[in-house]
């Protein structure tokens, strides 16, 4: 059992009101190459959600439920916005932790989806005298907290279908695309993201019964144009299951553990819509959010011998844009 003697809980963090929202894109896409209209259709997504983003009170609602199920005091730092992982790691160094493990609320390997969060983590501690050492828990994808969350609430999806779709409903799981160069090196031996994602995918099949046909596709798509990156799209192959005759779908959103921006606009705005103008029955299931065996989950990471932490070429960085002073000159 690892020795901690404090959680911390480590998000992406989100804007909460409308001036929060292009500062906050602003720290996410810094150093990335992705075009400024993309930014200004993704701010007009959470300003319609009135320039708040749910993950916060996600993870707010996340930690008040693991608090009674953990003997350790919570801390919880954001990558892109308040309350940011250095603010946390000082207020940490002031009440004395020293070793802390860190859950990320993200369950797979990749740059996007663990690396950067451990470089973050490094970065704010660099910043912070007398920081703890930080422990990151494991890739927690197949565990089977999560899965059982995700069995549950694909079931309560598929319960909203029509009745006489249900059994030949097909399940479509729905991560995050990233760059295919992401996903070539992602892990120690490359390809980690997708192999994770399609493992997740399998046993929550197989935790329904096995019965139902699935798909593993990509939702929110971002960077410019002509850089590859994992595909299809979750809308475009709903055009093409709609083609096929398939009778009505279940998305499943097994890349994410909340139902943030992502989920509420990528896919219950955008691929509704879409189903809806191809007239094809589609639920979403909620994310695993605060499912008590998700919940339980947390605690028993921290009970498992302590994880070993990443060698230096697993899930390396994606070549930065250069910074506007290096252009200049
Ligand atoms: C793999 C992955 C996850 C899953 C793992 C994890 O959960 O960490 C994830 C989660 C999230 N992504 C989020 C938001 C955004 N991601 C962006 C951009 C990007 N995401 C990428 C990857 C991922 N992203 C990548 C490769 C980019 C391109 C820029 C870059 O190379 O870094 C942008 C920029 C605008 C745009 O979309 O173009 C935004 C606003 C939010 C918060 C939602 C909310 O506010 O509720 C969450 C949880
Ligand atoms: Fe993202």
């Amino acid at each position: 059992m690892g020795t901690y003697d404090a959680l911390l809980v480590v998000s992406f963090g989100g804007p909460e009101k409308p001036d929060d929202v292009m500062p906050f894109l602003e720290n996410v896409v810094r150093g990335r190459d992705i075009p400024r209209e993309r930014l200004l259709e993704v701010e007009a997504h959470y300003q319609r959600f009135g320039g708040v983003s749910p993950i916060n009170q996600q993870c707010r609602d996340l930690i008040a439920a693991v608090e009674p199920t953990v003997d350790l005091p919570i801390y919880w730092g954001n990558r892109n916005w308040h309350p940011y992982l250095e603010d946390t790691l000082r207020q940490m160094a002031a009440d004395g932790v020293r070793r802390a493990a860190a859950f990320v609320t993200s369950a797979y390997g990749s740059y996007s989806s663990c690396r950067q969060y451990i470089d973050d983590i490094a970065l704010a501690r660099a910043a912070v005298e007398g920081a703890p050492e930080i422990v990151k828990l494991r890739h927690y994808h197949d565990h089977p907290g999560f899965v059982a969350a995700m069995v549950d609430h694909t079931r309560e999806a598929l319960d909203r279908l029509p009745a006489e779709h249900r059994d030949a409903a097909r399940l479509v799981f729905t991560a995050h695309s990233i760059p295919t160069s992401m996903a070539r090196t992602a892990g120690p031996g490359g390809g980690l993201y997708e192999a994770q994602l399609l493992r997740t995918a399998g046993l929550v099949t197989a935790g329904l019964g096995g019965g139902h046909e699935w798909d593993l596709v990509w939702q929110s798509r971002s960077g410019a144009p002509h850089i590859p990156w994992l595909e299809p799209d979750v809308c475009d192959h709903l055009e093409e299951l709609a083609g096929r005759g398939t009778p009505a779908v279940v998305l499943v959103p097994i890349g994410f553990v909340s139902d943030h921006m992502e989920v509420v606009y990528d896919l219950d705005v955008e691929a509704r819509d879409m189903a809806a103008k191809l007239g094809l029955p589609l639920t979403r299931a909620a994310t695993a959010g605060t499912h008590p065996r998700f919940v339980a989950m947390v605690g028993e990471l921290l009970a498992e011998p302590e994880p070993v932490a990443c060698g230096a070429t697993c899930c390396p960085a994606p070549p930065r844009r250069r910074a506007p002073q290096e252009a200049r000159g």
